[in-house]
Parts: structure tokens; C-alpha cells; sequence
């Protein structure tokens, strides 16, 4: 199907995720109107995002600075294009935080995305591929993880990815010329191939690979394994990890099909590979990629981890066309590329 022309809004689009999704939609034809406050990503993302599709392609970015829930300030990005589609990256996404400030999470997640579909509903924009989370399974009971499972949220941030799940459900029920995609992402790590753009989180990182990305630079003395007593092979819990890539053709993917005559509702679909690694897999998988070593220390469980978590793959397979393409040891050769030509980040070790 021929994309050429089509004018994508991306909410979030300098994060981590946005910035891979930007460079593979433009290398499918797509013009992509971005927007992000900084909240959790830095301009520089942006400029990397440019350097890597090269001028041709750089020129069909537009980019406002715009805080979604300033309501007034989005409605001018949307009297400005039409836009063919929306992916909405946009949010905030510390579980840990989330706990301790609920209401940051519930007033940026869910008041951002209100605001969104009012927006798009008066500009009569309706298709749209939201980032929700495989955190909706909760613990899950039975892995993989089948779309159509019972849904249970552990701790703020996850309900509000369950809240907006229901949210874009009720929508599409009531008001039928909607069209939405609910993306569960499993782990997504690593980074471009080229190694100029890739996760750049502030503070100490809470995911697994950044965390091991800075002790291999450098910047941190040690991993914490929380937990090594989970009935697993080796102890320590498992998760589907997805190289960010293969996620960013997912949304391809998700966006094409909403362009489909047939595509009618709202529909979850996994973005995982459906193989599960444990915590010490990883490590090794890294330390064999990069060539260093990484001190570890085991410590007890971190309060809220599930043992087990991975995809179900067959409904993405067939209904969306698209599958996982990328192994560990290929996430962990890209994690190590972005890592190594840029140990402290996109702006560099602050003086
Ligand atoms: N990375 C993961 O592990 C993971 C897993 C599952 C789901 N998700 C979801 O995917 C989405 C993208 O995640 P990511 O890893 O790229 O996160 P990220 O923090 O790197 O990117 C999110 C972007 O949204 C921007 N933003 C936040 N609030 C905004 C607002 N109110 N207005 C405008 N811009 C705003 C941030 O500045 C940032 O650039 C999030 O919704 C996240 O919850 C991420
Ligand atoms: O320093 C660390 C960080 C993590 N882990 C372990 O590594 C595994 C993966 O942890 P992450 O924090 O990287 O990922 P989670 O599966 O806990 O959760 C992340 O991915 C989920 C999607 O599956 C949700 O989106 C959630 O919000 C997001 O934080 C867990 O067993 C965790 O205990 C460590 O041992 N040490």
C-alpha cells in the first residue's frame, strides 16, 4: 500500500521510541509532524533523528513544541495540517515515580490524551496507534501473554495505560468512523544500528538495559539483580526484550492497517517477540556483545516484579503482518554501539 505523502502527527516524538518510529516512517514515505514538551528527551534527539534519514528525508519533519494538555496550544497544531493519522507516544512512564506522585502520572497521561482525541475528534482526525503497555496483564497468570486476557493494573502508571485502553474502547464503541490500534509493547531495548540515537534516560535508570548500558561506561559501579530465588532456569525473572526497531516497524505496521477499507474499532495487538530471557541472560548476552564486564550483585526482589512476562506473537503475525525480527545478541551489539559512541548521552558529560 502506498504510503508516499501521508502526514502522521507524533506525540513524543523525541523519545526513545518516537525517535526510532520517526526515522522508519519517513523511510516509508510518511511526512511526520512531531510533538513533545522535553519532558523526558532533549532537542538534540531530534537533530540525531535528521542526521540519520539525511536532508531529503529531514525536510519532511515538522516539529512543535507543545504540551498536550495545553489544550489551546494543540488545537493550533491542528488547524495548521490535516493530519492522515496520529501515533501517541507522549507520556510518562516510571513505574517507581508513578507510585510516589500518582497524580503527575494521571494528569499527564490521561489529561494529554483527553485532550488528543478532542482535538482530533473537532478536526475529525480519527485513526490513531496509542503506546500502551504489556504492564496491562498485571502478574500475569498464563504466559504468553493472549491479547484477550483479563487486564489488571499493578501501580499508577499502569492504570493509567488501562484507563486509556478503556478510554479508546468506549470511544471506538460508541462513535464508529473511529480506528485505533492499542500497541502492547513488551521490553523494548537497544538502538539504531548507526548508533546516533537510542534511550538516553535522566537520572539512574530504572529498565534493565540502560542500567547495564552505564555500568559497562562506566558511570555505575554495579547491577542489582532483584531477585535470584524466582522458579525460573537460573533464578532471576524473565521478560521479553524487543529491539526498538523491530517495535518502530510494528507501528508501520499498526498504521497501515488502519488505512485498510476493513480495519473498524479499537484492537489491542503484543509488539514482542514471544521468547522470554532471564535477568543473567542478558548480562551475558551484553558482556559477550561489548566486551566488558559487568559486576553484578544479588539482591532480594523488587516489590511489583512478575516472575514470567512474554508475548503471545501469532495475533500481530497475522492480522498486522509483522514479526519480531532481531535476537538478543543483535539487541545487545546495537545497545553497545549507541552506548559506547555516546556514554553519557545525547548531550554529553555535564562539567
Ligand atoms: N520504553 C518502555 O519500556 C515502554 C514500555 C511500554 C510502553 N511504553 C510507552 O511508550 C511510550 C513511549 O515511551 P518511550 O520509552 O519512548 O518514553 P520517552 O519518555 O523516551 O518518550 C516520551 C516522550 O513524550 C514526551 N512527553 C511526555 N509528556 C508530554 C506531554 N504532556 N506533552 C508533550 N510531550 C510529552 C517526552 O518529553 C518524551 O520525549 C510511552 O507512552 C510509554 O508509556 C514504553
Ligand atoms: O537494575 C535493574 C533493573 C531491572 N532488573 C530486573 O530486570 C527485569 C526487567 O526490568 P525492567 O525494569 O527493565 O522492566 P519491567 O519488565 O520491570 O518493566 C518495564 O516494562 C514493562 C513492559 O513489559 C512496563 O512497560 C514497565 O512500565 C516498564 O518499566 C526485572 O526482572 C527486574 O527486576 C534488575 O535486576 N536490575
Amino acid at each position: 500500500m502506498k504510503m508516499e505523502g501521508k502526514l502522521v502527527l507524533v506525540t513524543g516524538g523525541a523519545g526513545f521510541i518516537g525517535t526510532h518510529t520517526v526515522v522508519q516512517l519517513l523511510k516509508e514515505g510518511f511526512r511526520v509532524s512531531i510533538i513533545d514538551n522535553f519532558d523526558n528527551s532533549v532537542e538534540e534527539a531530534l537533530d540525531r533523528v535528521k542526521e540519520v534519514v539525511g536532508p531529503a528525508l529531514a525536510a519532511k519533519i515538522e516539529f512543535h513544541f507543545v504540551d498536550l494538555r495545553n489544550k489551546d496550544d494543540l488545537e493550533k497544531v491542528f488547524a495548521k495540517s490535516k493530519f492522515d493519522g496520529v501515533i501517541h507516544f507522549a507520556g510518562r512512564k516510571a513505574v517507581g515515580e508513578s507510585v510516589e506522585y500518582p497524580r503527575r502520572y494521571f494528569d499527564n497521561n490521561l489529561i494529554g490524551t483527553i485532550n488528543l482525541y478532542e482535538v482530533m475528534a473537532k478536526y475529525n482526525c480519527k485513526k490513531m496507534v496509542f503506546s500502551s503497555s504489556s504492564t496491562v496483564y498485571g502478574q500475569p497468570e498464563k504466559i504468553p501473554c493472549v491479547e484477550d486476557t483479563e487486564l489488571k493494573a499493578m501501580n499508577p502508571y499502569g492504570r493509567t495505560k488501562l484507563f486509556l485502553e478503556e478510554i479508546a474502547r468506549d470511544i471506538s464503541q460508541a462513535e464508529s468512523d473511529w480506528q485505533i490500534i492499542l500497541l502492547r509493547y513488551f521490553n523494548p531495548v537497544a538502538a539504531h544500528e548507526s548508533g546516533k540515537i537510542g534511550e538516553d534516560p535522566k537520572g539512574i535508570p530504572n529498565n534493565l538495559m540502560p542500567y547495564i548500558q552505564q555500568v559497562a561506561v562506566g558511570r555505575l559501579p554495579e547491577l542489582n539483580v532483584y531477585g535470584h530465588d524466582y522458579p525460573t532456569r537460573d533464578g532471576t525473572a524473565i521478560r521479553d526484550y524487543i529491539h526498538v526497531m523491530d517495535l518502530a516497524d510494528g507501528h508501520i505496521a499498526a498504521l497501515k492497517k488502519l488505512f485498510t477499507p476493513d480495519f473498524k474499532g479499537c484492537v489491542p495487538y503484543n509488539l514482542g517477540t514471544g521468547r522470554g530471557t532471564s535477568v543473567l541472560e542478558m548480562v551475558a548476552a551484553f558482556e559477550k556483545a561489548s566486551g566488558k564486564k559487568i559486576p553484578m550483585k544479588l539482591c532480594p526482589r523488587r516489590a511489583g516484579d512478575a516472575t514470567a512476562v512474554y508475548a503471545a506473537v501469532d495475533k500481530a503475525a497475522k492480522e498486522l503482518g509483522w514479526k519480531a525480527k532481531h535476537g538478543i545478541e543483535e539487541m545487545c551489539r546495537d545497545q553497545w554501539n549507541w552506548a559506547s559512541k555516546n556514554p553519557w548521552g545525547y548531550q554529553g558529560k555535564k562539567a
